[in-house]
């Protein structure tokens, strides 16, 4: 896969691993920031919610950076900031403090336009909930960004991708008429047909049984070795964590682990030692909110209408693109609902 080159910025930046101060705008000459291994980062990153007595600190000073070509999963306890990380590195929500970099552009000084921009051109999004236009088809759904941003359509690519994700036989299919599974491959494809600096995957497996599961983070491992994509992504399942590269676990706001290609074993002895996540217990000991789907297509349509407990930092996504789709697609196949376009 053809790697981005380094944007254009005026900004001057620092990264965290060198500790040298850097002019953005020189590094699409020398395209330092192709080489640096480092994808995107955040320094001192700290974000607060509330005010005064009720205030609450999601992210507390973090400093991370994400390798490129790397899949990073991030793990830790129910509200720990997990999503608030994600989505402050991918700008859907705005720091408090500190600084967000992806591709060497500050993220975190974008105006809503730019960050626009940003989304559409350098990042890819999987979401738990699939996401797709429910009145288009699976290609068309994995066409939809490329539409929006009014790129041309790479047809080998497309069907490279098709091919391994395994939907050849289902791309005239309506996601009402996909396995969630299927759905979410449908999503998997969409995050990589614009071919995204980074891939932001937000509990990409929460909603499907285990066998689905495993070919969804099989494509996504792949997708990282075989075309160098690079992949964050936020996992209560230590097992859908074990597939990644490097496992981070989050705890009170503050990166409290970093784990370098650890076993499933090792991520479940750390897991344990950091006091675990009840929603995991609660999964646990047979699989239960996911096997009741295994070995059959019973999620059909599950994810339809389904975002409803999407953050609101999370629809704005959504919100771009449905702007966008309103010129991009014919009538009979907009959305219905602004939300349901989160790509
Ligand atoms: N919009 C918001 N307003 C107020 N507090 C918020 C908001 N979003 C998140 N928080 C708080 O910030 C903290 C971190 O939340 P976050 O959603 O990032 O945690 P998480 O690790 O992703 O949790 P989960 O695994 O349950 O999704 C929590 O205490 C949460 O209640």
């Amino acid at each position: 896969m053809a790697r981005h080159s380094a944007k254009i910025s005026t900004s001057t930046n620092t990264s965290p691993a060198t500790g040298t101060a850097r002019d953005a705008s020189s590094i699409a000459t020398t395209d330092a920031h192709t080489d640096d291994g480092v994808v995107a980062y955040a320094a001192d990153l700290s974000k607060t919610y509330g005010t005064k007595d009720a205030i609450v600190t999601a992210l507390d000073h973090v400093n991370v950076e994400f390798g490129r070509g790397q899949m990073t999963a991030i793990m830790g306890p129910s509200g720990s900031g997990k999503s608030t990380l994600m989505h402050c590195m991918a700008g859907l929500d705005t720091p408090t403090s500190g600084q967000v970099f992806v591709e060497g552009l500050e993220v975190s000084a974008m105006n809503q336009r730019q960050l626009t921009d940003l989304r559409r051109k350098e990042i890819g999004f999987i979401f738990q909930s699939f996401n797709l236009v429910p009145t288009l088809t699976a290609e068309e759904n994995i066409l939809l960004p490329l539409q929006i941003s009014r790129k041309p359509i790479d047809r080998a690519w497309f069907d490279q991708i098709v091919k391994v994700v395994g939907l050849e036989q289902r791309l005239g299919h309506r996601p009402s008429q996909l396995s969630g599974g299927q759905q979410q491959r449908v999503a998997c494809a969409r995050a990589m047909m614009a071919r995204p600096s980074v891939i932001f995957a937000d509990e990409p497996t929460g909603n499907l049984d285990s066998r689905s599961s495993r070919e969804v983070l099989s494509f996504l491992r792949d997708s990282v070795r075989d075309y160098g994509q690079s992949i964050v992504m936020v996992t209560h399942d230590p097992r859908a964590a074990s597939y990644a590269n490097r496992v981070l676990v989050l705890a009170d706001g503050q990166i409290t682990q970093d784990m370098h290609e650890p076993t499933y074993e090792q991520i479940l002895q750390v897991f344990a030692a950091e006091g675990g996540d009840e929603q995991h217990r609660a999964a646990e000991g047979g699989d239960n909110q996911r096997s009741a789907a295994e070995g059959n297509d019973e999620q059909h349509g599950a994810a339809e209408g389904n975002d409803n407990n999407q953050p609101d930092a999370v629809k704005q996504a959504g919100q771009d693109a449905t702007e966008q789709t309103e010129t991009a697609t014919t009538p009979s196949t907009q959305p219905t609902d602004s939300s349901e376009a989160s790509l």
